[in-house]
This record gives structure tokens, sequence and C-alpha cells, in this order.
């Protein structure tokens, strides 16, 4: 289909295009560094690089090619463009392309604000060059509660894909075992999210939810679909090859198989509350045979002191 390209009506689609991607099941497609620039309904990016297919749609494509004819022009126009944060949005998605050098784009905007200019995004980085200096001089470890910036960064990555996980398990609909998992690819971004549920169309409530013997149908153990499975068939990569998967509970045998077969080389686990059941003997030989290195997670301290910044009156 060949279609004219129209300006004019594609900038207000665009508009929210880089900083809020989101499918009918709130499951985002476009990549994410922290948990800060995700929240349940919303999801920020300033990465217009989205690795979901349906995203590389011939009008996306004609649309960067134009931009990068565009290219010396915005370079010229850059400084300028960057004092007015009123500047439409549409035009910041060719300067997103042609990257800022002034930004880190490992440090995007970790606060609440939306990124809607690159000044914003200027002075969430000032912020955080702040934040890091005083870390650097031991200031973040006095007493008292921390101005609201001030633990931005203060965390290693891993804390943040685990307390996604965690925060995903908490959708789970099983009233016993909540378990979710957080995809990683090698850049850092996450590229999966899941959390235990039945399988798509069957309602929570027309199936059981009670424990049991794994071949008993009348106990959920036949029906639901563990977090680690959900986390790839939801994947907004082409593939999940040489991913780090946070869980928040060890892999059955079957996710095994499932995670090795579809090339995740990591694990990083929070609970092993089954370590002695002879299906999680099976998962170890299985993931120790094939080369996924297994590791529990043990900064769960971090996890809630995380939570606990972003709102001082979470449990
Ligand atoms: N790695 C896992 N991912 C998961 O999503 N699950 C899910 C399947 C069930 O919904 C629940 C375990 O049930 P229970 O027998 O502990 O109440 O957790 C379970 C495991 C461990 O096998």
């Amino acid at each position: 289909m060949i279609e004219q390209f129209k300006p004019p009506s594609i900038a207000p689609r665009l508009t929210s295009f880089p900083f809020c991607l989101l499918n009918t099941e709130h499951i985002y497609h476009s990549p994410l560094h922290h948990i800060s620039s995700l929240s349940p309904f919303t999801h920020h990016s300033t990465n217009i690089s989205s690795t979901n297919p349906n995203l590389h749609s011939p009008t996306l494509l004609i649309f960067c090619r134009l931009c990068s004819c565009l290219l010396p022009l915005l370079l010229l126009l850059r400084p300028t463009v960057a004092q007015f944060p009123q500047v439409p949005c549409w035009l910041m998605i060719p300067l997103a392309v042609i990257g800022n050098p002034g930004l880190d784009r490992s440090v995007l905007p970790e606060n609440n604000h939306k990124p809607h200019s690159l000044l914003h995004l200027q002075r969430n980085q000032k912020s955080d060059v702040m934040a890091s200096k005083n870390r650097e001089s031991g200031k973040d470890t006095e007493p008292g509660p921390p101005p609201p910036m001030a633990t931005t960064g203060s965390y290693k990555d891993e804390v943040y894909f685990m307390t996604v996980a965690l925060l995903f398990a908490k959708k789970s609909p099983d009233p016993n075992t909540k378990v979710g998992a957080c995809i990683v690819n090698q850049e850092g971004k996450i590229v999966g999210i899941g959390y235990n549920k039945m399988p798509n169309g069957c309602e929570n409530a027309d199936f059981p939810w009670k424990r049991g013997k794994y071949d008993d149908p009348t106990t959920k153990h036949q029906y639901v679909c563990h977090a680690e499975l959900n986390a790839i068939v939801n994947k907004t990569s082409v593939d999940v090859k040489g991913c780090t998967i946070y869980v928040t509970l060890f892999p059955c045998n079957q996710c095994a198989r499932i995670l090795i077969q579809s090339g995740v080389r990591n694990l990083v686990y929070l609970s092993n509350k089954r370590k002695d059941r002879p299906d999680t003997n099976v998962s170890n030989k299985l993931l120790d045979t094939a080369g996924v290195t297994c590791r529990q997670f043990t900064a769960q301290g971090d996890v809630c002191a995380l939570l606990k910044s972003i709102d001082p009156n979470a449990e």
C-alpha cells in the first residue's frame, strides 16, 4: 500500500509516541530502563527504537528516513530548541533519533514528571549528577528522609528489575502464590514482564485456584500460566536471546525448559522455597547443563528502601 506522508496529521499521533506506549492489555511496547519510568498504566520512555516488530511499520520507516534528511537542519536548530520547553513533542522525535550529546541515555528521567522536553530531561540529568556527587561524598548516608531526587541512581539496576518483578507479581490472581518475572536484555532494557495467571481468554473465576496434586484437574496447576512463560510470550523484542530473567520464585522444570529454549542466559531469583522438591532438582540440572547462570537475589533490603523512597508510607 502506498501512503502519502502527511506531517500535520501524523504529528498529533506521534505526540505521545516516544513517551507512552501501551497496548490494550497495559503491557508496554517500548523497552524500559527503570521502575521509575514505569507505572502499571503508563510507561514512559525516551527511547523510540522500540523492538516491537509491530511498530516497524512502513509509515514509521518513511518518517524516520525523512527525519534523517532533516538531520543537518535539526543539528543547527538543536541548541535553540532546547531553550523552549513547549516545543512540540513530534519535533523531539528526530532530535531523539539524532541523539543529544548533552544527555546520557543511561540516565533516564527518574521521577514522576513526564519528560515532555529536552530542557526537562537536562534538568533531570543535572539532578542525577548532583545525586551522584552527593553519593560520592557520602552525604546520602546521613540519617533523615532523602529529598525527592536524592535516591536517584542509588540502587543497582538489578534492584529496579527485581522490584518490577515483585510489583507485577502483585497483579497475579493466584490467592496463594503470586509470582512475577521481568526479562532484561543485554542493554539493560526491560523486554518482557509476566505474572502467573490463567491463559488469555480463560476467566480467572471460571477455573480452580486451589492447590493440590499437580495432575489433579480440579487444582490450578493444570491451567495456570507461570510468570516466566508470560514474560516470554509478552516480550517486546524479537527474541530474548542472551537476556537475564528476574523472577520472584525459582522456576519449575517446565519453565526452566522454556527459558533455555528461548535463549535466556542468566537467571536471578528471589525465593527458592521449593528447593527440596524433585522438580526443582530437575530445573537445576537443566539450567546448569544448558549453561544458564543462576543466582539468588540478596538485596531485598534495597528493594524495600527503593519502594519506601517512592512512597514513604509504603509497607
Ligand atoms: N516459577 C514459578 N512461577 C510461577 O508462576 N508459579 C506459579 C504457578 C502457581 O500459580 C503458583 C504456585 O502454586 P502453589 O502451589 O505454590 O500455591 O505459582 C510457580 C513457580 C514455581 O514452580
